[in-house]
């Protein structure tokens, strides 16, 4: 029944997930036709992996009005969904350089992009930190009709079954797929270890210089607890029945290794088993708690 209810606010479209009455097909296909600028940068993530944290970020850092806080523009309006267009945006009149926002798969992006036009950035987060913040999530979504346990929505997680559909799927996809795209790979948890250098990248990346003093204010403003608090990032925007935050807050905890507050031990072998079937044969490193040295 619980699986039932997680299941009904879905709907699968070419191997994938999406919110159901946020997206449609028709909506999808098209985006393979979407006219791409070279300045464009569409910001691609797995739910729950650092999506808004980066919107920010990259708001910040090609805005100077957003750095001195002279526009009044919410980060949705700035980096726009292109798969739930929420408020129409007209994507063709924005200026460039654009900023768009999705958790598709490499497979549904704009087709221009496999020729080298725009640029990606990809965020990824170790799956267990991304399933413990979704269980979260799936709380504070109206259009659940009642809580779910987190036994029912760790399965379902493993299982792909929610938006954005499996984690070990999307992040093999996009990583498998990279020397197709002018890609910029991130982690969330190098983000967490060395914000700064991740600045850096991004700023070399978007080609865009900023002065020190820019850099510091990026950072400021990019903390977990000036966001909390920015009602252009936090998504407190969201219509209520959206999203409900006086449920839960999407700036929760923003950090790296909660899922030991939640996993059991079998649920930490099931999805370890998942992984090396999955992606074992891939380098990625992760970082699986906050006071890790190195990644592993
Ligand atoms: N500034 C900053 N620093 C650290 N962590 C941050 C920050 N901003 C957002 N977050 C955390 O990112 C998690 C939400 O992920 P997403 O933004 O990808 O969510 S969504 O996919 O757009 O719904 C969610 O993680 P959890 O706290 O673990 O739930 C947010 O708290």
């Amino acid at each position: 029944m619980a699986h039932q209810a997680l299941e009904a606010l879905i709907f699968k479209h070419k191997g994938v997930y999406f919110m159901k009455d946020m997206a449609t097909p028709e909506v999808i296909d098209s985006i393979e036709h979407m006219e791409v600028r070279e300045s464009d940068v569409f910001l691609v993530t797995y739910p729950k992996s650092g999506t808004i944290w980066t919107q920010q970020i990259l708001s910040l850092i090609l805005n100077e009005g957003h750095r001195n806080g002279t526009e009044n523009i919410d980060n949705i309006e700035r980096a726009p969904w292109i798969e739930y267009n929420i408020r129409n945006a007209d994507f063709s009149s924005r200026p460039s350089p654009r900023l768009f926002s999705t958790h598709m798969p490499y497979y549904l992006m704009p087709r221009d992009l496999r020729f080298k036009m725009g640029k990606v950035i990809y965020v990824f987060r170790n799956p267990k930190d991304a399933m413990v913040s979704f269980y979260h999530f799936y709380q504070m979504y109206s259009k659940l009709s009642y809580p779910v346990d987190f036994e029912t929505f760790a399965d379902v997680y493993m299982s792909g079954k929610v938006i954005g559909g499996s984690w070990f799927d999307h992040v093999r996809g996009w990583y498998t797929h990279k020397e197709d795209f002018n890609i910029l790979f991130l982690t969330y948890e190098e983000m967490k270890k060395d914000l700064r250098s991740v600045v850096l990248k991004i700023c070399k990346f978007v080609d865009i210089k900023l002065d020190e003093k820019a850099i510091d204010i990026v950072l400021e403003r990019a903390t977990f607890n000036k966001m909390k608090y920015d009602p252009h990032a936090n998504y407190s925007f969201l219509p209520k029945d959206l999203l409900d935050q006086s449920r839960g807050n999407f700036l929760r905890k923003g950090t790296i290794g909660d899922w030991k507050n939640m996993m059991t031990v079998a649920q930490n072998e099931k999805l370890n088993q998942i992984y090396k079937e999955k992606l074992g044969d891939l380098p990625i490193k992760f970082f699986w708690d906050i006071n890790e040295e190195t990644a592993s």
